[in-house]
């Protein structure tokens, strides 16, 4: 079993990806794991999709509703504990300038600031650990597994603004995933046409059914300003009866509703 994810090694993602069986195959961007995943290179793909900071990561939603038919076939949930990594024979106070992947930059922003420096984005947060290696005047944030990869030293550890900082990894491949009693299922839809309660009138037909939302959010549909997308969680699979129900009736009051996948829950067991 291959899988690929978004690396190169050393990334969170990579930590999220080590917890699945198989040969582990880096990408340097999450649009290239999923290009691998739909060409078949890979069998199953790893990216991040939400943080509990700053939020989701834009790009791997848009792959997921514009893109690509791949189906999210599991979800992996990992506590993240970023490190300020710097030359071994700099310190703290040479540091002018922190490279990093834009989350991990955002779930820092305070640190960042009492810091004084300027940021700057890197493809992800062990990119920005290979650029700094011969550099005494920058710093990266990252994992432990980045500073021994890179030959970095810890400066500073557990930076992030907040606690609790949990970021939510998806596994995607190209066939759905069969039902195990506890799922979860992910769609996104936008509405036919932008009127009052149009959006409370499709989440009824779910409230109706007695299935529970878990998450709803709105991005934008890239067609005008004020026009949007919805991505929906919800309990079950989308085989189950009341799912399926569902989404037949609504899909005459919608513009479209995908199924992005149904997998097993992650979380507390
Ligand atoms: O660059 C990485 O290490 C990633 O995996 C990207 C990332 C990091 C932290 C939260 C979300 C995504």
């Amino acid at each position: 079993m291959k899988i690929g994810y978004f690396g190169p090694a050393g990334t969170f993602t990579e930590e999220a990806a080590s917890q699945r069986e198989g040969e582990l195959v880096p990408y340097s961007t999450i649009p290239e794991v999923f290009e691998a995943v739909h060409s078949g290179e890979v069998d199953q793909g790893v990216v991040p999709i939400e943080n509990s900071i700053e939020g989701s990561v834009g790009v791997t939603l848009d792959l997921l509703a514009h893109q690509y038919l791949l189906k999210i076939k599991g979800e992996i949930i990992l506590p993240i504990s970023h490190n300020l990594l710097i030359n071994p024979d700099a310190e703290l106070e040479d540091i002018e300038v922190v490279y990093s992947h834009y989350q991990p930059l955002s779930q820092c922003r305070l640190f960042l600031e009492k810091m004084g420096v300027r940021t700057q984005a890197t493809r992800s947060t062990a990119a920005a650990a290979g650029m700094i290696k011969d550099n005494k005047w920058a710093g990266a944030i990252g994992t432990r597994r980045a500073a021994q990869l890179y030959g970095l030293k810890i400066a500073a550890e557990d930076i992030q603004d907040h606690e609790n900082n949990m970021t939510r990894f998806v596994v995607i491949e190209q066939e759905d995933h069969a039902p195990t009693g506890k799922d979860k299922t992910s769609v996104v839809l936008c509405l036919s046409q932008d009127r009052p309660g149009g959006l409370y009138q499709i989440l009824g037909e779910f409230a109706g059914e007695d299935i529970n939302l878990t998450k709803i959010e709105s991005r934008p549909s890239k067609e005008k300003l004020g026009s949007y997308i919805f991505f929906v969680d919800m309990e079950g699979h989308h085989k189950d009866l009341k799912i399926m129900k569902v989404i037949n009736r609504v899909r005459s009051k919608v513009g479209y509703i995908k199924i992005l996948g149904s997998y097993p829950q992650e979380g507390d067991d």
